[in-house]
């Protein structure tokens, strides 16, 4: 039990918290044993699967305890979903990062020098937490026993040899040398074990002491498939709207009609999302699927802030015109739409890491779910090209060369399951089963015959890589 601050009693029913507060009906597998670990005043690592509901294990404790739990969250859009889903469930919750507008700042600001503040959950940037603002507030809030809990969110950003590595992540250090005694949550959903290990002693964390939750990545409900293309013969969108129109048939047919009309959807009515590396070919996919009659809107960074919350109001309100989100990698990460049917990678994108974060963002619901990538060892070069210029000062150039070379030998693997090879990347040592829901699985030869004719030759493409024809290719 920690010293300094009053830790929630044994007794406490966490299961009627989860009923009253958050409005569930009963923890999911390992949710319980997370979530007691942390009220025992533990430090807590946890890496499961996407959508496993990593969330909860430091929403409820926040609750249940006494005083004030910092969440350290690299995005704003996911800081932003949580504390809106906190408020709805009538838990005070706010955030504090470089959007926040100026009164709501000052308020903040006033409720943690109280030294008691009211607020439950602080979402916070890393960057905020170097500020010596923020600091000297907490240590009032400290010295009150109010701090209750430290949360890192996608914990994986804290370590260089992960493929998100944030400067400021590695700075957060500073919680454990200032508060020796606040118990740290880490939540992460892509780390292999040298990332763990890597985050747990950046963060000073004893190895020995931490309770480790360390669970299967695999999603047994996506069905996981790569498709060969190469740029002489590119036919990724007619083979896409090939697929896409297939389904809506599938939908429209006289013995689902019944099915569809008694839950009111359309035939077009399957969320999806495809994910391309530039803005460009974002604005370019979406215009040309509309013109093929399917509702696609693109979603990058550069676009208003209204046309996006427009964009993502629709689509998570699944209307006619808004069926596949065109995005690129900005998008994703904190939407929680439980029904999205399929994530299409129209390229590879840049780390092993992102692309089965982005592929999780398909089947939440626990329902079958297709995730295809569209891989061509041109693009491989491409994208090789990108991370390079994105990592000019040399920083994580070598780890992020790494993911992606993993990524694109499971493109290239023809003799094994897919869900097998994503485990072992992620030094899971237990070999998942997969009911067919694998391209490898399903018909292993198709699989190595679309390979055999599918990519460009390595020959042909060194050559073309030294003449310059894959330079010049960025996402700015
Ligand atoms: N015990 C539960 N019962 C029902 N729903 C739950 C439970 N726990 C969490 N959820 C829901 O599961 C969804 C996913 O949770 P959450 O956003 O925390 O996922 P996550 O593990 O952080 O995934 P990701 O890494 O993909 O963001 C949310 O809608 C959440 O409300």
């Amino acid at each position: 039990m920690s010293p300094s601050l009053q830790r929630a009693h044994s007794c406490t029913d966490i299961g009627f918290t989860l009923r009253k507060q958050f409005h569930k009906e009963e923890f999911r597998p390992h949710q319980r044993e997370i979530i007691e670990a942390a009220l025992g005043g533990s430090d807590v690592f946890v890496q499961a699967a996407t959508s496993f509901g990593k969330s909860l294990c430091f929403q409820l404790p926040a609750v249940v305890d006494h005083g004030i739990t910092i969440v350290v969250s690299p995005l704003l859009s996911l800081m932003m979903n949580q504390v809106e889903a906190m408020r709805a469930a009538g838990i005070n919750a706010s955030s504090l990062n470089s959007n926040t507008p100026y009164a709501d700042r000052e308020r903040i600001h006033r409720d943690l020098e109280t030294g008691h503040p009211k607020t439950r959950l602080l979402y916070v940037t890393p960057e905020l937490c170097s500020g010596p603002r923020f600091r000297e507030r907490l240590k009032v809030v400290h010295k009150q026993r109010e701090l209750a809990r430290i949360a890192i969110d996608e914990a994986h950003c804290i370590s260089e040899w992960g493929h998100d590595f944030r400067k400021d992540f590695g700075r957060l250090s500073w919680f454990r040398d200032t508060f020796p005694d606040v118990p740290i949550m880490c939540v992460t959903a892509t780390a292999n074990p040298q990332v763990r290990q890597h985050v747990l002693s950046t963060l000073r964390l004893d190895g020995e002491k931490t309770k480790m939750f360390v669970m299967s990545p695999q999603r047994s409900n996506l069905h996981l498939e790569v498709r060969y293309t190469r740029d002489e013969d590119d036919g990724r969108l007619s083979d896409f709207l090939c697929w896409i129109r297939g389904v809506y048939d599938r939908r429209r047919s006289h013995e689902r009609q019944a099915e569809l009309r008694q839950a009111g959807e359309r035939a077009e009515n399957v969320p999806g999302i495809i994910y391309t590396i530039t803005r460009d070919e974002c604005e370019s996919l979406s215009a040309a699927l509309r013109e093929e009659g399917v509702g696609a809107r693109p979603f990058h960074a550069k676009l208003a802030k209204d046309v996006k919350e427009e964009t993502l109001a629709r689509w998570i309100g699944n209307e006619a015109g808004y069926d596949i989100i065109v995005a690129t990698t900005a998008f994703g990460m904190g939407i929680d739409k439980d029904n999205v049917r399929f994530v299409v990678h129209w390229r590879i994108p840049k780390s092993f890491e992102g692309y089965y974060q982005e592929a999780g963002r398909a089947g939440r619901d626990g329902n079958a779910s297709y995730c295809f990538l569209y891989y061509s060892r041109e693009d491989l070069e491409r994208v090789t090209r990108m991370i390079r210029a994105d990592c000019k000062d040399g920083s994580n150039f070598e780890a992020r060369l790494r993911s992606l070379q993993a990524l694109a030998l499971y493109c290239e693997n023809t003799d094994s399951c897919r869900h097998a090879e994503i485990c072992k990347y992620f030094g899971e040592p237990t070999v998942p089963t997969c009911d067919f829901a694998c391209d490898w699985h399903k018909d292993a030869r198709d699989l190595e015959l679309r390979f055999l004719q599918g990519l460009a030759s390595e020959d042909w493409v060194s050559t073309q890589a030294l003449r310059g024809t894959y330079d010049g290719y960025d996402d700015s």
